[in-house]
């Protein structure tokens, strides 16, 4: 029995396994790394012709059902000299980065930003959703992963540009543009630029990018949707877990398990998040995701990232119900059987939305917590509170957050002309 358990153990490196221990990781997820699928995706429009690709390919597709367009293969079927893969029918990419994807919901003409781009995989993804509408731009700091990113979108993808950085003349013309409140036209062609940290990202200068926004003036303008696929461990992606058996396992100490590494990594990663939130449009959607496991490189990257953006708001993600994996819904529907007999339930709901004749004065009591911030949506939530507040008894809302500015006497006045009466209680820690 003994002999059986040894015997299925991992082959990790003691110091990996230390790693996986600290941050509660089951190692026995490694243990299958050599027949874990890989997976390609189908180009949009072939799925008719599915048969001829398995024929080129010699061998049968598995679709995922979870992942539309996706396929797994055994990781020993060779597909690069097919004519599939050379003609760009098909192309490899993980169904963990198609999720990452299709969590940004893009839908034709969004205008698209991928701040961590290279190699690429995503990138073709991204390029292949939006078709001739929108944009995508791809940005990254690496030259060399840069050129591989090239390669891949020139085998997958049209694209109109690669510039190391846009020209004065046409920065200047997106400041013009964005500054006038126009939207940037469709029917862009991907436009690819390597810009290091900074410079030319719809319009913003370096000293845009990284001035403070006040609290009134987070972005009108900006991407619809953004991608930060940050600089991480690795260490959740099996097969990168594996290589280290050809590069020697004492590389992963520095690549993986170095604590020092690990903590310029979080720093990094919630910069790159903030900057990619900063660059998105008001209302936009932006997916962080990591190839690690660690709760350091994720959870807490986000957590850090909320407490200092009031403004942002995290989303259950619609296209995650059939996903194998926990998600946020899993917690509500965990939560509302634990409720015993008192209904709990979920919905989306904007403040500026006019069609909620279904749960109109309904409500008893709303608490909310700090979403007061920003000046431009204050009508809506105020218009809001009066719809969904009970108008049959008496009924009430309690707001929760930090005096800030202005923004609270604001919004005050916008509940006295919805004829709402309200009182103020401070209390803080000392
Ligand atoms: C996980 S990889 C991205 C994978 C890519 N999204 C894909 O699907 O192929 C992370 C990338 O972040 C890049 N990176 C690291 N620091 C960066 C920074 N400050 N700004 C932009 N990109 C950065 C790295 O060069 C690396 O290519």
């Amino acid at each position: 029995m003994e002999e059986e358990e040894e015997a299925s153990k991992p082959a990790l490196p003691d110091a990996f396994l230390d790693f996986l221990k600290e941050n509660g990781l089951d190692p026995s997820i490694y243990s299958e790394s050599h027949s874990t699928p890989r997976y390609i995706r189908l180009k949009p429009g072939l799925e008719a012709r599915i048969e001829e690709i398995e024929a080129e390919i010699k061998w049968k597709l598995e679709e995922v059902e979870w992942l539309p367009g996706f396929y797994a293969l055994p990781p020993d079927v060779q597909i690069a000299n097919s004519n599939a893969y050379r003609e760009g029918k098909i192309y490899g990419i993980d169904a963990a980065s198609g999720a990452a994807v299709s969590a940004l919901d893009i839908s034709a003409g969004d205008h698209v930003l991928d701040l961590c781009a290279a190699p690429g995989a995503k990138l073709c993804m991204i390029s292949d959703l939006l078709g001739d509408s929108g944009s995508v731009t791809g940005v990254d700091v690496s030259s060399h992963r840069l050129a591989a990113c090239e390669s891949a979108l020139e085998e997958n993808v049209t694209f109109k540009e690669w510039t190391s950085r846009r020209p004065w003349k046409e920065r200047k013309q997106a400041a013009r543009i964005r500054k006038s409140g126009a939207v940037p036209s469709g029917n862009q062609l991907p436009d690819l630029i390597y810009y290091g940290c900074h410079s030319g990202v719809v319009g913003l200068t370096k000293s845009e990018l990284y001035q403070t926004f006040r609290d009134d003036e987070y972005l009108s303008y900006g991407y619809d949707k953004v991608l930060v696929d940050a600089e991480c461990t690795h260490d959740g992606s099996i097969k990168h877990v594996q290589k280290f058996e050809r590069w020697g396992w004492e590389t992963l100490q520095r690549r993986v398990l170095d604590a020092e590494r690990s903590d310029g990594l979080t720093v990094l990663q919630l910069k790159l998040l903030t900057n990619g939130f900063r660059l998105l449009k008001a209302g936009g959607i932006l997916v962080y995701s990591t190839c690690s496991l660690t709760v350091a490189q994720n959870e807490d990257v986000v957590r850090q990232f909320l407490e200092g953006n009031p403004c942002a708001e995290l989303q259950v993600i619609d296209a995650a119900e059939n996903w194998p994996c926990k998600n946020g819904r899993h917690n509500i529907d965990a939560n509302s059987e634990s409720s015993g007999g008192t209904r709990v339930k979920s919905m989306m709901l904007h403040w500026n939305q006019n069609e909620i004749s279904t749960i109109s004065g309904e409500f008893d009591l709303i608490v909310a917590s700090d979403c007061t911030f920003l000046k431009e949506f204050h009508n809506g939530l105020a218009q809001i509170l009066k719809f969904l507040l009970g108008k049959m008894q008496p009924s009430e809302a309690m707001f929760f957050g930090p005096k800030r500015g202005v923004s609270l006497d604001e919004f005050l006045e916008r509940i006295k002309e919805c004829d709402l009466r309200f009182s103020i209680a401070e209390n803080y820690d000392a």
